[in-house]
């Protein structure tokens, strides 16, 4: 067992000042946030230089994560034959979900753009191991999905740095998880997190597309926040 550092002493215990942000930097980070789109279409075909994909990762891996188990795996597929098979399994569960809507519903379903998996040079597909840690985890005792959630943050995180970089990411989860389980060889145990396609953009939409397209709106801030107990139905 290494010793166990005192937490009154900051050097022993790692602690740097914080500092502070610059106003430019803090308008940096929420211009990113506020910008940060789900992209389908846009992808340019210029591959990702592999020094860029490797920053994209590494703040993908800067993420928290329950009892800082991290427990993904970043599945780096550029072969457009393995984009073609996943845009097959993609293609099959959309004409499953446009099914599952009516009337004017499922036409305009129909007509959105939901994946840009064979545009984008680049996919990821982010997985989630149970087991990275051993069986009992710190923070995920009374909730197993902590690890699922943890891996959520490592998407975003890289989904904001690609942002920043003007990559654009599309997160796509119309599949069934057996076609991509069998495309990428991923163990039953794993789970699957998100797949995702990226590539170089020059254009974003500066709303959500599913909200420019009339398939649903941004909800009012105010609605959804809630003082001291809960107030919806
Ligand atoms: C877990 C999860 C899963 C999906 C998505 C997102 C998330 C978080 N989104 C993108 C989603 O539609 C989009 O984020 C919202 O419409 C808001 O738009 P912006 O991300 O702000 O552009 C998404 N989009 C799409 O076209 N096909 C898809 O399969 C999915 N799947």
């Amino acid at each position: 067992m290494p010793p166990i550092p005192d937490p009154s002493d900051d050097t022993q215990a790692g602690l740097a000042p914080a500092g502070a942000f610059s106003a430019t930097e803090r308008a940096a980070i929420y211009r990113v946030i506020e910008t940060r789109r789900d992209v389908r279409d846009q992808f340019l075909a210029d591959p990702l230089s592999d020094e860029l994909v490797t920053r994209l990762l590494a703040a993908a891996h800067a993420a928290p994560s329950v009892g800082f188990m991290q427990p993904w795996n970043f599945i780096l597929v550029r072969d457009q034959a393995m984009r073609q098979a996943a845009w097959e399994a993609f293609s099959k569960a959309n004409d499953e979900a446009a099914e599952m809507f009516s009337g004017g519903e499922r036409e305009l379903y129909r007509s959105l753009k939901l994946e840009g998996i064979r545009k984008a040079p680049l996919s990821i597909c982010v997985t989630c191991d149970p087991d990275r840690a051993g069986p009992v985890v710190l923070g995920r005792t009374h909730n197993p999905r902590m690890d699922v959630y943890s891996t959520v943050c490592a998407v975003q995180n890289l989904w904001l740095a690609a942002r920043a970089e003007g990559v654009g990411v599309g997160w796509v989860s119309i599949f069934r998880d057996e076609d991509v389980r069998r495309l990428l060889g991923i163990p039953e145990r794993v789970a699957i997190v998100a797949w995702l396609c990226l590539g170089h953009v020059d254009q974003l939409y500066s709303e959500p597309e599913l909200a420019v397209r009339g398939w649903r709106q941004r909800l009012a801030l105010d609605d959804l926040v809630f003082s001291e107990c809960w107030q919806g139905d």
